[in-house]
């Protein structure tokens, strides 16, 4: 059996937690997304790029039902929001945990008011076992405990993201969306906050769907990536998959003079080479 197929075998066995199905967004005259379907893995880190404008937050936001589709059908853990009834769905919303793109988190609101607004809106607990959640949560993405009565105002950029990513865990998701969680960290930062995601994953056995442009998030801690491009998933794998497939923009960002500073000596460069932002 070719590499190739084995693949294909394990990917079946694998249980899908995300399916997105013929999906179309748009926007007036502008289809952003058209007949688009992406698979969600249990278990996986799935890093999801594509170039600016192309429509990453814009299928986020749709899979979060932000934004209305036109056609397609998304089953989230196994469950159809349009077609679940009121209890389904809310059990379906605390099972998944989500950081936008700048943390924002509610500035009129400490770190640890800000992790207790979802146990807040779904549970109903003593304010005595809040507290004591909202500190294990703290403690779960590496901030100090004095951070917990601190406003955002207060903290550094990477405390902000941990912040915001404690209140994403609030509720002990299954499933996570992260839009750029390490955009506008410095890269130590960043990495450490990979690392972080990755043990949580580990650790909490969470599912992880990233959209990222960071090149060092997608070679260091994602299982899979997919590909936004023409309004559909280009291409969805392995990073070996990235090298292979024989497309000019996924060649030149996974092999362009940036991918090459952070992936494996052993890759050889595309040629001609182009950059891309
Ligand atoms: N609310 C909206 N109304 C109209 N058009 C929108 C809206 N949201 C997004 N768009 C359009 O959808 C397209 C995709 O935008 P989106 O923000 O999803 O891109 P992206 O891939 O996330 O880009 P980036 O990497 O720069 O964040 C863009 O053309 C954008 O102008």
């Amino acid at each position: 059996m070719t590499d190739a197929n084995e693949r294909s075998m394990a990917a079946k066995k694998r249980q899908v937690v995300l399916s997105v199905r013929d999906v179309t967004v748009g926007f007036g005259s502008n289809i952003v997304l058209d007949q688009l379907n992406l698979d969600v893995y249990r278990g996986e880190i799935l890093g999801f790029v594509g170039a600016s404008g192309t429509g990453k937050s814009v299928l986020m936001r749709t899979v979060l039902r932000l934004l209305p589709r036109r056609s397609g059908s998304i089953e989230i853990l196994g469950t159809d929001y349009d077609t679940a009834d009121e209890e389904q769905r809310m059990a379906l919303d605390t099972r998944l945990g989500v950081l936008f793109q700048h943390g924002a988190l509610f500035s009129s609101l400490t770190v640890k008011e800000n992790i207790q607004l979802p146990m807040r809106e779904y549970l109903d607990l003593p304010q005595s076992l809040m507290d004591e959640l909202a500190y294990l949560k703290i403690e779960m993405v590496g901030l100090a405990p004095d951070a917990a009565d601190k406003y955002p105002s207060e903290l550094s950029g990477g405390m902000i993201k941990r912040a915001a990513l404690a209140r994403a865990l609030a509720l002990d998701p299954d499933l996570v969306f992260l839009d750029e969680p390490t955009s506008g960290l410095d890269p130590i930062g960043a990495a450490e906050f990979d690392l972080l995601i990755a043990r949580l994953r580990d650790t909490l056995g969470l599912t992880v769907y990233m959209v990222t442009h960071d090149l060092d998030s997608l070679f260091s801690v994602c299982d899979r990536i997919a590909v936004l491009g023409g309004k559909r998933v280009l291409v969805e794998g392995t990073l070996e998959d990235m090298f292979a497939f024989d497309d000019p923009w996924v060649q030149s960002y996974f092999r362009g003079k940036r991918a090459r500073s952070v992936v494996r000596p052993d890759q050889p460069a595309a040629q001609p080479e182009e950059e891309v932002n």
